[in-house]
C-alpha cells in the first residue's frame, strides 16, 4: 500500500528556548512539503513554548508514563504532554528501554496511557548487534512487537519505529535486503494481529538516515517514514530528508 511518508525529528535531550528560531525554521521547512506528514519530538521543557508560537506544526514528546497521574517523580503523563500542546510521543526508544529499563509490558501500558489521553504513538522496537549478529535480530524485533502493542487498535494513532540498536547515532545503516526483510515482517505481524488495519500502521525506519540514504531507504518497501535524531537537529539538514520522502511519492 503506497501511504503518505512520516518523517518525525527525534531530538532526545537537546534543545533550550536559544533553538526555538530554528525549531520555528523547520516548521516553515516543512510547510514546504505537503504531501509529507512531518513532525519533531522535543524535550518536554520545549514543548509548551514551541506549541504557544507554532500552532500549524505537531509537536511530540520522547516518553509518556503509563498512569494517569500520581507518585512518579521525574516523570510526564500523557495528559501533560496533551496540556503542553504536543499532539504525539515516542514510546520505548532503545535509549529509554536501555537506560531507564523499560520492559515491553511498560511500553504497552505508555502506549496505552498516551492514546486514551488523546495522543498520536510512536512505538519504537529494534535489536541491539550482538543479537543481529547471532541471528536472532527477527525474533527479537518480532517479539517485542508482540508484547508492545496494544488489543485495541481502533482509529488511526498507531505508528512503528524499527530502530537498530547499532544503527543510531553511528552512520551505519543496514544493508537494504535486511531492511526489506525486517520490515516486511513486522507487516505481516501487524496484519495478521490487527487486519486491514495493520496495512496502513506506518513503519519507520531509524537509524542513521540523513540527506545522502533517505532516498534509498524510503524506497524499500514498507518503509513509510523515518525517525531521526542527529539529522533533525537543524532544518538544514532535516530537509533533505523531507525532500527525499515528498519524491518518493510523486
Ligand atoms: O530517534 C531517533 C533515532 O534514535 C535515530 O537517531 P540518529 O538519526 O541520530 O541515528
Amino acid at each position: 500500500m503506497l501511504m503518505r511518508k512520516y518523517i518525525v525529528g527525534n531530538w532526545k535531550m537537546n534543545g533550550t528556548s536559544r533553538d526555538l528560531p530554528e525549531i520555528a525554521a523547520i516548521a516553515d521547512m516543512a510547510a514546504h512539503y505537503p504531501t509529507v506528514d512531518s513532525a519533531l519530538c522535543l524535550p518536554a521543557s520545549l514543548i509548551s513554548r514551541v506549541t504557544a508560537q507554532i500552532l500549524d506544526y505537531p509537536i511530540g514528546g520522547q516518553d509518556c508514563h503509563g498512569h494517569v497521574s500520581g507518585a512518579h517523580t521525574g516523570c510526564i503523563s500523557g495528559e501533560m504532554l496533551v496540556d503542553a500542546g504536543a499532539k504525539l510521543t515516542l514510546v520505548g526508544h532503545s535509549e529509554r528501554r536501555s537506560a531507564q529499563h523499560e520492559s515491553d509490558a511498560d511500553i504497552r501500558a505508555k502506549a496505552i496511557a498516551a492514546h486514551k489521553a488523546g495522543l498520536k504513538v510512536i512505538v519504537c522496537v529494534g535489536e541491539t548487534l550482538d543479537e543481529r549478529d547471532a541471528g536472532r535480530a527477527l525474533d527479537i524485533v518480532l517479539g517485542q512487537l508482540a508484547q508492545s502493542l496494544p488489543d485495541d487498535m481502533s482509529g488511526d494513532w498507531l505508528s512503528i519505529a524499527y530502530e537498530p540498536v547499532w544503527a543510531i547515532g553511528t552512520g551505519r545503516i543496514p544493508d537494504e535486503t535486511d531492511v526489506s526483510e525486517m520490515h516486511g515482517a513486522i507487516r505481516s505481524q501487524l496484519m495478521a494481529r490487527f487486519g486491514p488495519t495493520g496495512a496502513a500502521i506506518h513503519i519507520l525506519y531509524g537509524g542513521s538516515m540523513n540527506g545522502e540514504n533517505a532516498a534509498m531507504l524510503l524506497a524499500i518497501p514498507n518503509v513509510d517514514g523515518g525517525l531521526i535524531g542527529g539529522a533533525s537537529l537543524g532544518a538544514s539538514k532535516f530537509e533533505p530528508i523531507i525532500a527525499a520522502a515528498a519524491k518518493s511519492c510523486e
